[in-house]
């Protein structure tokens, strides 16, 4: 996590103190760099620089109104997977033209907004998707380009709940069933077939699993053309991981590198859907102490942050680096789990960890610019938390703290 360093005794994000926006701020709060963003992205529209290629950012990571516009600026493209996320891409600027819309469940309404917004594809997910999509195209008056998202059975080795490319997962459509597939795409008025995609999971650690899929999907491809169904793209999907502890991933010019030795001459262009290896380390969350108790078991400091704030920890067992934004004296520490305020035992930040606190400091939690605020809820009537954007020097609010108002705004008791 580059842009986020110690200099002088105090955590900084680029060149703003995270105790400074703590104050102005309040916590729990994400904070965002704008730098971290435009590096991520750029790591992947430069190794693709010479071939054709559309980068579609996974909204789903981090759908902030202010992260989709920066990304917007550089260019990228956009994976919604739903009309939510579409709303808020074309709220931020984006550009319907290299939206994909991916997704097991897809609505009519849905379908028919993304029609007129003019996106450029839709993954579909199996064959009642691809007939409902005919028709809704049908009552528009217009064609939906698609690619089919196949399910190749790769074991990603990943967490069983982010493996999403073997047998017994819900997405895609069997590899096997997808010539017939194409088939009856082919045949079908209002459809316009495009692409391939697949999507084999998140977090993966090793390329291995990537070019197995893309090697089914290149012989998917093959067999198409010999039947006369010819694609422009082929869509393979996010799920590159990053460093949380000490994993090792690939960068991503090398996991591009190994894809376009795969992919030799062949007239595809290359479509991608990062979602993690941009936002994750471009973005953390701040919590402050409120209680420290210790105890003959187990010693807990409970932040003002909760699995309602960050859910991974509780959800897959995932490990979030934790640090003092002012670090004291080592001599002092102890080992800590870190828990929220939320009623549940399995609201925790993370477990055992060594560290000299006291009530009222500041902890950054690392890597939580994807999957964090987007996950979280208002469990325990909490509110949520704010996302601040730094830019060099400056910060700015990408989304104001949720008043109590809020938090009962909408809802009403019966008149009699
Ligand atoms: C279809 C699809 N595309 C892209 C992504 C983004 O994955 P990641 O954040 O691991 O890059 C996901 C989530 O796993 C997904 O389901
Ligand atoms: N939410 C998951 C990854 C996304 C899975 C979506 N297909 C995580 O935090 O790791």
């Amino acid at each position: 996590m580059t842009h986020f360093s110690y200099r002088d005794g105090e955590l900084f994000a680029e060149k703003v103190s995270l105790t400074a926006i703590a104050e102005r701020y309040g916590t729990p709060t994400y904070v965002y760099s704008r730098a971290a963003l435009t590096e991520h992205f750029r790591a992947y529209s430069e190794a693709l620089n010479d071939y054709p290629h559309l980068v579609c950012y996974a909204v789903k990571a981090n759908s902030n109104i202010g992260v989709l516009n920066i990304l917007a600026r550089l260019g990228a493209g956009f994976d919604i997977v739903s009309v939510g996320e579409l709303e808020r891409v074309l709220a931020a600027g984006g550009d319907a033209s290299k939206v994909i819309f991916s997704g097991v469940g897809k609505l009519p309404h849905e379908m028919a907004r993304a029609l007129e917004a003019g996106i450029h594809c839709f993954n579909v997910e199996s064959e009642a998707e691809l007939e409902v999509l005919n028709e809704v195209a049908g009552e528009c008056g217009t064609v939906a380009n698609i690619s089919l998202r196949v399910n190749p059975d790769v074991d990603a080795k990943t967490h069983p709940y982010i493996s999403t490319g073997l047998k017994e997962n819900k997405f895609g459509i069997d590899i096997h069933r997808a010539p017939d597939v194409y088939s009856r795409a082919s045949e079908l008025p209002n459809i316009n077939i495009v692409g391939v995609d697949c999507h084999i999971g998140s977090q993966l650690t090793d390329t291995s699993p990537f070019i197995d899929a893309l090697q089914r999907v290149l012989a998917l491809v093959d067999e198409l053309s010999a039947r006369g169904i010819a694609l422009q793209h082929l869509d393979l999907g996010g799920g590159l991981g990053v460093r949380y502890q000490n994993e090792q991933p690939p960068h991503p010019a090398e996991y591009i590198a190994a894809l376009r030795r795969e992919l030799g001459d062949r007239d595809l262009t290359l479509v991608l859907e990062p979602g993690r290896s941009i936002a994750a380390n471009a973005g953390v969350l701040l919590t402050r102490v409120q209680y420290l108790k210790p105890g003959d078991e187990k010693n807990f400091a409970i932040v003002d942050a909760a699995m309602n704030d960050m859910i991974r920890p509780a959800l897959y067992q995932a490990w979030l680096s934790i640090d003092p934004v002012i670090p004291r004296e080592e001599g002092n520490s102890r080992h800590w789990d870190i828990v929220g305020p939320v009623c549940e035992t399995g609201d925790f930040l993370g477990k055992d960890r060594a560290l000299a606190i006291e009530p009222n400091d500041l902890l950054c939690v690392g890597s939580s610019g994807a999957y964090g605020f987007t996950m979280s809820s208002n469990y325990n009537s909490r509110g949520r938390a704010a996302e601040i954007m730094v830019d060099g020097d400056q910060a700015y609010e990408v989304r104001q703290r949720e008043s109590l108002a809020d938090l009962i705004r909408g809802e009403t008791i019966l008149p009699v």
